[in-house]
Parts: structure tokens; C-alpha cells; sequence
């Protein structure tokens, strides 16, 4: 395989990246349309990196409006391999409070209004869910973490709303009744269409609040979410820098099947593929289709 890329997805608060040399700002072009914003591409210690700022630099763009689409097809494009979103998150546990750092492994996807599928009607996939997070990535994190003096908690369930307004008391509550972990509204369907351009994909949510069900805490506000955040942007950065090099050491594809994750999934016969279709998925899919 090709020199493993690192692509991070820098959520609410996460506009740019210290500390990278060689940088440039440069549009890809998607057949899916515009990404949030150019594509930071850079150096760090050495090790190549392309930033996107998911909400656009100045957070221009709303959760529901974001094209999830043309954002993970253009960081594909960009050669990236692996991603890393970083994301805030409110807290939906007593013992993630405000400042901690989650290694989410599970997505409940209550999203409703957004495309979620490269696919659609003249190319049929069907890939796996069931374990939405690279574990070798999330192993990656968590290592990093260790390294740079960073607690981090391994696992947990991010319920993913469509927002943009924050959630009911008795939303909060039923999603604590679920058994999730944290809440947030933009990593469905990214981490679905990652899968799909069989990119590795992990989330480092950073707690930020407790959201609305907590007695002793007011709700969340934005106020409070960049409070935090601006709290936290060191750990994050010093978090990043240190995923850098360990994926610049990996060599072989992905041994969780990220890298290979459509290969049983396309059901559409051959002699029945729609070629506009099959064009626009060029980059997603194109190692399949030029068989
Ligand atoms: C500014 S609070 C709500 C906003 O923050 C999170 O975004 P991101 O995952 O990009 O950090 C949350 O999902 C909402 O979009
Ligand atoms: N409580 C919350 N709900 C949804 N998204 C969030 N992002 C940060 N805090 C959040």
C-alpha cells in the first residue's frame, strides 16, 4: 500500500493546526459537490497531514447543512487514509465531566436529515457498521495519549442528534436510559461514509458540558462548549502531535478491514452499473470498480 496519510477533521473550536510547516490551504474538487473549506495540507514533525475545519474556518456551516459527502470524498482525494475527528461533545455520564477526553467506539445515529450513502441507485453497497471506530486507530490514540501525559477514556457510546438546537431534558434523559456515553451531532453519517471510502476513522470527543439532565449543572450553552474547548485546545494539539509519528510507522493496510471494507459489500450486477453513478464514486470506490 501507499504512505499512510493522516487526515484530522477538526470539529467546533478546531479551526487550524500549530505547528505545521509547508502548509497550504487548497480546494479539491468533489463530483459531491463543496467541502466545508479548503484542505489544509502541511507537515508535521516530518509526517504528512491534511486538516479540514468541518464547520468551515469562522464556523460558517450548521451540523444538518455540512456535506459530509464531499468533505470525506475530498480527503480522499487528498490521499488521506486515516482519519482522526476531533469533536466537541456534551456529557451524558456523571464520571465524564467537562475536560475529559473520550475515545468514543460506538455511534448511535439518530440523524435524520442528511445524506448518509455514497451510493445510491445504479450502484448498490452495503457495508458493515458494527464496529464504526478503527480499533488499530483508537489503539493509535490511546497510545498517544499515554505519551503525552493526556487521560483519555477508552470506549463509549456518542449518540449522534441532528440538532442545531440542543437537546430536550427528556431527550437527554432517554439517551442516558440508552446507556450512551456523550451526545453530539456530526459524526453520523462521517464516520459512515468513511467506512464507505474504506478510510480509517476515529473520535476524539472532548467533553465540554453535561448537557441538560444533570441537577446540578446548568444546560449547555455555546458559551460553555468554547469555554471548555479553549480550555482544552493545548491537550489537544499536544494529542494530535503525538498520533503523528505512529502513523507515519504503520506499513501494511488496515488489519480491522478499514482499508478493504468494500470488498463483499457492492451488490449491483456488473452489466448493471449505472456509469454516471460509478464515475462520481472514482475516488471511493474506484480500486472496485476498475477491476
Ligand atoms: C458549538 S456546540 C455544538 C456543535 O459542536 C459539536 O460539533 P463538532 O463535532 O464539529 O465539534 C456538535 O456536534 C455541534 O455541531
Ligand atoms: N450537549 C451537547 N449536545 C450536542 N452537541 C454538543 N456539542 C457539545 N456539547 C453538546
Amino acid at each position: 500500500m501507499t504512505k499512510p496519510v493522516l487526515g484530522i477533521i477538526g470539529g467546533s473550536g478546531v479551526y487550524d493546526i500549530d505547528g505545521l510547516t509547508k502548509t497550504e490551504w487548497r480546494h479539491v474538487d468533489s463530483p459531491f459537490g463543496a467541502a466545508s473549506d479548503a484542505l489544509l495540507f502541511g507537515e508535521l514533525d516530518g509526517q504528512q497531514l491534511v486538516f479540514l475545519p468541518r464547520h468551515g474556518r469562522g464556523h460558517r456551516i450548521p451540523p444538518s447543512e455540512l456535506n459530509y459527502r464531499a468533505n470525506i470524498d475530498a480527503m480522499k482525494r487528498a490521499g488521506v487514509s486515516e482519519i482522526v475527528s476531533v469533536s466537541a461533545v456534551g456529557s451524558l455520564k456523571e464520571e465524564l465531566p467537562p475536560g475529559t477526553f473520550v475515545i468514543v467506539d460506538q455511534f448511535i445515529d439518530r440523524t435524520f436529515a442528511r445524506t448518509k450513502s455514497f451510493f445510491e441507485t445504479g450502484l448498490v453497497a452495503h457495508v458493515s457498521m458494527a464496529h464504526p471506530v478503527c480499533g488499530r486507530l483508537g489503539d493509535i490514540i490511546e497510545t498517544a495519549a499515554q505519551e503525552s501525559g493526556i487521560v483519555a477514556v477508552r470506549g463509549g457510546t456518542y449518540l449522534v442528534m441532528e440538532g442545531p438546537q440542543f437537546s430536550t431534558q427528556a431527550e437527554s434523559n432517554l439517551y442516558r436510559q440508552w446507556g450512551c456515553d456523550v451526545i453530539g451531532m456530526t459524526n453520523m453519517p462521517e464516520a459512515k461514509l468513511a467506512r464507505e471510502a474504506e478510510m480509517c476513522y476515529a473520535t476524539v470527543a472532548m467533553v465540554t458540558d453535561y448537557d441538560c439532565w444533570h441537577p446540578d449543572h446548568d444546560a449547555v450553552t455555546v458559551e460553555q462548549v468554547v469555554k471548555v474547548l479553549l480550555e482544552n485546545a493545548d491537550r489537544a494539539r499536544a494529542l494530535v502531535k503525538a498520533i503523528v509519528p505512529h502513523i507515519g510507522h504503520r506499513q501494511d493496510t488496515c488489519a480491522k478491514g478499514c482499508h478493504t471494507a468494500l470488498e463483499h459489500a457492492i451488490i449491483t450486477h456488473k452489466d448493471k452499473i449505472d456509469p454516471m453513478v460509478a464515475g462520481k464514486l472514482d475516488a471511493v470506490a474506484g480500486r472496485l470498480l476498475k477491476r
